[in-house]
């Protein structure tokens, strides 16, 4: 069951409401000498990308999806003139800018409309874009240096918010270039009047927790990867928040291997059924599951007793808490070198629908061919620039509403 206007009890009840990011000129910003701080493997191609991502969403809204972009909920969010003072402090923080450069900024952006600020937030400031005379730290810094660093992660609108039921979780991101993109989900959720008075959970300013590692199994079963972004204190931390509020019994930790490639729990499996996953097969049989529920209540999330069972196969210890018998992997069958170039390339990073029905790259066609024969609609999407970033049609969505998931 979900309660309220917008949230989401599992991974595939029919998607109602999604916020997608069109890329924009924060990915102008992207050089050979920042791509790998700035999380891209590549230089996309802009205008190819805005396109494959136009036609990300146009295969949603032909499925009765609504569309959001987080650049308009923002801008409007920025209406006021509180939500903009609030946004220019948080930006300003930062303690590479110093006393005069930082009141230089703040002038600066008070000036600018919601609009242009969106735009300044987003894709930054370089150094070079300030003109003359504002002292010691423009002067010593790299004229590429970024007064405020651009956001092309942002694309990924998975990872930095994710609604549990009817709460939103804030993430709090592990890399530094990602950081500052909660600034701007959590200023959304707090001041878009859609979202105003939406319960959140978590928040930026705790351990960190990703939602690419988020997975709602079934309606009070969440799985949590833990690796590269995810911390172990991250998933202890969502894990009495969403006991504490109701919003599952069960929390299966599942720990991942902390490299690039698996980054997200969503990297090696999504789910596509209300009972199958596709699941990267060089994982399939090592994937494991720490089960954790509440012992004993108290006053606060923190006085939750905690028991954590010991480790079981990933699906043997999912299928137990959604009380079904088996959660079936659908297997590709494809040799090893094939499976680590799509998984590589977000074969297994799907977003669904509706149960059976799937958004995938088109690239991957082992894996997709593989799902079709198994009775699962894939909706074929192109990502040659998109997934430059190591993201693909999961990650680039966040589900705000989707329909309580059907039983069996
Ligand atoms: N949920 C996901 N798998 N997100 C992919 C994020 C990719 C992004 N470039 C990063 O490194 O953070």
């Amino acid at each position: 069951m979900v309660t309220g206007p917008h949230g989401a009890d599992s991974e595939v009840g029919t998607l109602r409401t999604v916020m997608l990011h069109r890329p924009g000129p924060e990915l102008q910003r992207l050089t050979p000498r920042n791509n790998d701080k700035l999380l891209f493997d590549g230089i996309p191609w802009v205008a190819r990308a805005q396109d494959e991502h136009d036609a990300f969403a146009e295969t949603l809204r032909g499925r009765g999806v609504e569309v959001l972009y987080l650049t308009d909920l923002l801008t409007e969010s920025l209406a006021s003139e509180e939500a903009r003072g609030m946004a220019i402090t948080s930006a300003l923080s930062g303690l590479h800018l110093g006393d005069t450069m930082r009141a230089y900024l703040a002038d600066f952006l008070t000036d600018a409309s919601p609009e242009e600020l969106t735009e300044l937030l987003t894709a930054g400031i370089r150094n070079d874009e300030v003109r003359g005379g504002h002292g010691l730290v423009t002067s010593l810094l790299d004229q590429h240096d970024f007064l405020i660093d651009p956001l092309p992660n942002l694309l990924f609108t998975r990872d930095s918010s994710v609604w549990v039921r009817d709460r939103v979780a804030i993430t709090s991101l592990a890399m530094p270039a990602r950081a500052r993109e909660t600034q701007l989900t959590e200023l959304i959720y707090t001041e878009h009047p859609r979202f105003r008075g939406t319960a959140k959970i978590h928040g930026w300013h705790h351990e960190h927790v990703e939602g690419g590692d988020v997975l709602l199994l079934a309606p009070g079963v969440v799985a949590v990867g833990v690796g590269e972004r995810t911390t172990p204190a991250g998933v202890e931390r969502l894990a009495r928040q969403v006991f504490g509020a109701d919003l599952a019994h069960t929390v299966l930790a599942v720990p991942i291997a902390q490299e690039r490639a698996t980054m997200h729990l969503d990297t090696v499996c999504t789910m596509v059924d209300v009972d199958k996953v596709v699941m990267y097969p060089n994982v399939a049989d090592s994937l494991r599951a720490y089960a954790v529920t509440v012992t004993e209540r108290g006053e606060e999330d923190s006085d939750l007793v905690l028991h954590v069972a010991d480790a079981e196969p990933f699906l043997v210890a999912a299928a137990k808490a959604m009380e079904i018998d088996t959660l079936h992997q659908i297997d590709t069958g494809l040799d090893p070198v094939t499976a680590e170039r799509e998984q590589w390339d977000d074969g297994n990073n799907t977003l669904a629908l509706a149960p059976r029905v799937a958004v995938a790259y088109e690239r991957n066609d082992g894996t997709n061919d593989r799902l079709e024969e198994a009775g699962i609609e894939v909706l074929r999407i192109a990502g040659s620039e998109l997934g430059s970033g190591r993201g693909g049609p999961r990650c680039m969505s966040c589900p705000i509403s989707r329909e309580p998931m059907p039983r069996g």
